[in-house]
């Protein structure tokens, strides 16, 4: 198969990817193994094969007694293995030779990483040089605290005595700024039964090359065997820049462009960012508080209302939208009556879709589906509010990432969830008859049919594949009811019908 994509090069963006030919959305762009996988820099400790967490205790590797590894039974089957050969040889010898010690690994598992990355020159030379190709931007980061920062990590491997034959002083720098730069993040395995995983860095050699833009035409999803799938979630004509979301979506302009400067050195100048109003959504103004109804957004170094134009000094409503974000840092966001109370007080501040109240309504319709889950008897109040936050996210979330995107999928699926649940029990209560509640039904199967065209691309073992999984069995479900209801009200009519075909003739005789 001929490749979708082709690499180019400018001056603004480096080396980046263009679609090679039309590709239509949910088509898959480019699949990558990862070059490298390993913890974070501040990672806790993670199992050197598997990488699932060690908890409370860890045996070492048998064969090179260095490298921490799962207890008991060892690491479960159906995971990757990491700690190579090569690994396990390299740590043996150091462990004869110099006496490496078990926890001096333990100490510097945030370094594993670059440690791997250094022992792929000798082992996998063509993907190093590939690696070490990347974007570093080294001379931004010198001397700054990431620079200091990975020092240790320079210090420690050189102790292992791998670097004797490298001339660069700055190489481990370059391995360090590389990953940073180009690393996708990935959710470790989760430990049997507790679920919980430990966050992995991979680079893959492909996928790095995509540039940024805030509204991206790509989605990508990471398996349980670490491929990464990237898919175009919007139609990308021939010659168009393929683009990945470097960063968060539902935050505004000012947050995204700190963590694109930080993380990855340089000025996001895409459209979204470009407009105050963030493509329409006013995802970072306030609630104008001359006119109330309109919303205010920075220009130069004053707000101004797109609605009747007044102007307000910049640090006063910085400092407002400051106290608003604190406020929602020291709430407990899993408490419905405080996110009630922080997304009423802060409406009167922030413009509605603000992408502060965007989280407290989000964390809100995930406490009330938590709710309604647990309740034996969950309210109509309850559900109908679930379903108003859920309507009030789906259009921000079109805008902001058009076409398939992970987060409208499941917004999608718990909205249809809950209208199934308040439909049902508004008919059975009688409180809404029949063709009511086909309406209803008939409403919920079509946002449930939208979110699964969305998770059909979803690797199968994460937790949107058996989002996907459970949504199909939902959707077989929700037809065969909304038959039942159809079936209903044909026998309903028929006995009507029947019934007034045998009052008609006593009223034909009247
Ligand atoms: C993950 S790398 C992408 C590959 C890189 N262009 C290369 O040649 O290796 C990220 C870097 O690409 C550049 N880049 C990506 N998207 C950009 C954008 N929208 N505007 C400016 N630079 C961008 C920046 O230098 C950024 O640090």
């Amino acid at each position: 198969m001929s490749e979708k994509y082709e690499v180019q090069v400018s001056e603004k963006l480096g080396r980046y990817l263009v679609a090679a030919t039309d590709i239509k959305a949910g088509e898959t762009i480019l699949s990558d193994k990862p070059f490298v996988l390993g913890p974070n820099s501040d990672t806790s400790l993670v199992c050197f094969n598997c990488y699932l967490p060690l908890i409370s205790k860890f045996f070492v590797c048998k064969y090179c007694a260095v490298a921490p590894i799962c207890p008991g039974d060892g690491c479960p089957e159906q995971l990757s293995k990491w700690h190579s050969q090569s690994e396990c040889d390299f740590f043996r010898t150091l462990k004869l030779t110099k006496g490496l010690n078990p926890m001096t690994m333990v100490q510097n598992v945030g370094s594993l990483l670059v440690l791997r990355v250094v022992l792929k020159k000798d082992f996998d030379k063509a993907a190093f040089e590939e690696f070490m190709q990347l974007e570093t931007h080294l001379d931004m980061r010198r001397n700054t605290c990431v620079w200091k920062f990975c020092e240790n990590t320079a210090k420690f491997i050189r102790s292992l005595g791998v670097l004797e034959d490298i001339d660069d002083a700055d190489f481990i720098q370059k391995i360090c700024a590389a990953i940073d730069v180009n690393s996708f993040e990935v959710r470790g395995p989760p430990v049997p039964a507790i679920g919980c995983s430990e966050l992995l860095r991979g680079v893959y050699l492909k996928a790095a090359l995509m540039a940024h833009d805030c509204l991206s035409n790509t989605h990508v999803a990471i398996n349980d065997k670490n491929i990464l799938v990237c898919h175009a979630s919007t139609e990308i004509r021939k010659g168009e820049t393929i683009y990945y979301n470097y960063t968060d979506p539902l935050k505004g302009t000012k947050l995204r462009q700190q963590h694109l400067e930080v993380g990855k050195y340089f000025r996001c100048a895409c459209k979204r960012c470009q407009d105050v109003s963030e493509i329409g959504t006013y995802m970072s103004s306030a609630l104008c508080p001359g006119c109330k109804t309109g919303y205010i957004s920075p220009s130069c170094e004053m707000w101004t209302c797109h609605s009747c134009n007044s102007k307000y000094e910049r640090s006063e409503i910085e400092h407002k939208i400051q106290c608003c974000s604190e406020k929602l840092a020291i709430i407990n966001k899993k408490d419905e009556k405080e996110l009630e109370e922080y997304v009423k007080n802060v409406s009167l501040v922030l413009a509605p879709n603000h992408y502060l109240l965007l989280e407290a309504k989000q964390r809100l319709a995930g406490v009330l589906r938590d709710a309604i889950n647990r309740e034996p008897r969950p309210t109509k109040k309850m559900m109908r509010r679930k379903i108003e936050l859920c309507k009030e996210l789906l259009p921000v979330l079109e805008k902001i990432s058009p076409g398939i995107c992970r987060i409208k999928a499941i917004t999608l699926y718990e909205l249809h969830c809950t209208m199934v649940q308040l439909a049902k029990k508004l008919f059975d209560g009688r409180e809404i008859n029949g063709s009511a509640y086909l309406d209803e039904l008939q409403n919920a199967e079509k946002h449930l049919k939208k979110s699964i065209e969305m998770l059909l691309i979803e690797p199968g073992n994460s937790p949107e594949g058996e989002l996907c999984s459970k949504a199909l069995e939902e959707y077989r479900a929700l037809k065969a009811a909304i038959t039942g209801v159809l079936l209903g009200m044909q026998s309903e009519e028929k006995t009507y019908a029947s019934q007034t075909d045998k009052i008609s003739p006593t009223s034909n005789v009247n």
